[in-house]
């Protein structure tokens, strides 16, 4: 159970300069809609995981609230900052960077950032990266493009290097951009810090187009991408429903947790199925997936199938599991033996059929930021600039229930956002296609 100790953020020391957002902060109050500095977000949200706790309410586990502090500790004008973007794409990234130039040059005074190239490998002699001066005129319009300027990376990189660049560039505070391993990496690099007695403030913003970070409400990015998704289930839909015997089979990334493929098929109310990493199926046998889908067919004369790219796993015979250069699992590829098999089953079966196969990949993370996101990684940009002049370290900024919050780095990642099975959304999935609670 989530208890004090694991909401503590880690501060580099008290805040004895006046911010210079100060003044507008003055008659700040908690309402529905902020919260002051020194009030505390309460953590459960119902009465009955409250009353588990059996605690008077001022002693409920609490988050800190985000936002700006009228006290700071960095002084803005002696202040150096770097940033990095690490990990897979996702739409916004560079939403955020731009919003971290901004609101450090514009509101604070910080004069002096850089940006690391190609993730945490930009640190590291070895690989001869440059480091690119950030501005406001560099970055003021690089939200129309998808990707990050900076460039990012996969691979595990010797934490003490990483501390050795930010000392030669008298860095101050860094920012991470990055999912779990991101994550993961940022503490590696705050254990050093710490070791070393250097105040430097470690500051992540979560980017997953997978949602797969835990406590937050939606990551960054996931709205555009799962909007992008829903582009390949309406293609899928309309080529099924063209052709005798027509099957669209739709992969979407999301290789542990099945966001992306819930979402999209909510929001383009065409599939018929949905398969995802936190619901095994079995193929085979009356109640299995197969038979299911070919009696769909013979019923409707089409079907559509979304399918999350780690569900399934286990039906992957011949794949070797190795593991990229982060340590990531590499996955079997469940669409294009599901293609076979559908096929090989309806033609078994005499069941005329034309299956349809889209693999959108890359595409649905390497978009630009909808209107919606880019808000929302500006907002979290803004987030994250308070959070690290206030010294704060080893936090990610993150919205929960609405609202901003800083969740310590190990809370973060010491589990999986998942679709829970017994869940609501997943229970709504299961209303839209009308698919069985489980293929046994
Ligand atoms: N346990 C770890 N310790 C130190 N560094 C790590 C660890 N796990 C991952 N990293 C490093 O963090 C960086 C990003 O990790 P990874 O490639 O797993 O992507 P991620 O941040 O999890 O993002 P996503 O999964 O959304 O693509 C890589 O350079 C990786 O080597
Ligand atoms: O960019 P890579 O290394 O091909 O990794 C792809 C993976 O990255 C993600 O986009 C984010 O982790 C996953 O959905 C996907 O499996
Ligand atoms: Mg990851």
């Amino acid at each position: 159970m989530i208890g004090h100790q694991d909401l503590a953020v880690r501060t580099l020391g008290p805040c004895r300069i006046d911010s210079p957002l100060a003044e507008r902060l003055a008659a700040r109050e908690t309402t529905q809609h902020s919260v002051e500095e020194d009030d505390r977000i309460l953590f459960d949200d119902t009465l009955s995981m409250a009353g588990t706790r059996g605690v008077p309410v001022d002693q409920l586990p609490s988050l800190e609230p985000g936002g700006p502090r009228k006290r700071i500790y960095f002084d803005p004008a002696k202040t150096r900052v770097g940033i990095v973007t690490c990990g897979g794409l996702c739409p916004g990234l560079n939403d955020v960077i731009r919003g971290l130039v901004l609101e450090l040059c514009r509101h604070y005074g910080v004069r002096r950032i850089v940006g690391f190239r190609n993730g945490y490998r930009g640190f590291i002699p070895h690989y001869g990266e440059d480091v690119v001066d950030l501005s406001p005129e560099v970055v003021q319009h690089i939200d129309d493009e998808g990707g990050t300027i900076l460039g990012t990376s996969r691979g595990v990189q010797d934490p003490e290097e990483i501390v050795d660049a930010l000392e030669r560039l008298a860095i101050n505070i860094l920012f991470v951009i990055g999912g779990d391993g991101t994550i993961r990496g940022a503490m590696e690099v705050v254990r050093v810090i710490q070791e070393r007695g250097l105040k430097i403030a470690v500051v992540g913003v979560p980017k997953t187009i997978d949602n797969d970070i835990p406590y937050i409400d939606q990551s960054f990015g996931f709205q555009t991408a799962m909007a992008e998704a829903t582009k390949s289930i309406h293609a899928a839909s309309v080529e099924a429903r063209s052709a005798p015997g027509g099957v669209g089979l739709v992969k979407l990334m999301g290789r542990h947790s099945g966001f992306i493929a819930c979402y999209s098929v909510l929001a383009k109310d065409d599939a018929d199925y949905v398969l995802i990493p936190e619901v095994p199926f079995a193929l085979h046998g009356e109640r299995g997936f197969l038979e299911h889908l070919r009696r769909r067919v013979e019923d409707r004369g089409h079907a559509v199938v979304v399918v999350a790219e780690g569900a399934g796993q286990e039906h992957i015979e011949e794949h070797e599991p190795g593991r990229d250069a982060s340590g990531n699992v590499r996955l079997g590829d469940v669409g294009r033996l599901l293609r076979r098999l559908i096929t090989e089953h309806l033609d078994d079966a005499k069941v005329e059929n034309n299956v349809r196969y889209f693999d959108p990949s890359y595409a649905i993370r390497s978009v630009p930021a909808n209107p919606y996101d880019s808000a929302y990684c500006l907002r979290l940009a803004h987030a994250a600039v308070h959070a690290a002049m206030a010294g704060r370290t080893e936090v990610i900024v993150a919205r929960r229930r609405r609202r901003f919050v800083h969740i310590p780095m190990p809370l973060a990642v010491s589990r999986r956002n998942h679709v829970d099975p017994l869940g609501d959304l997943w229970m709504s999935v299961l209303e839209a296609t009308g698919q069985p609670v489980r293929f046994e």
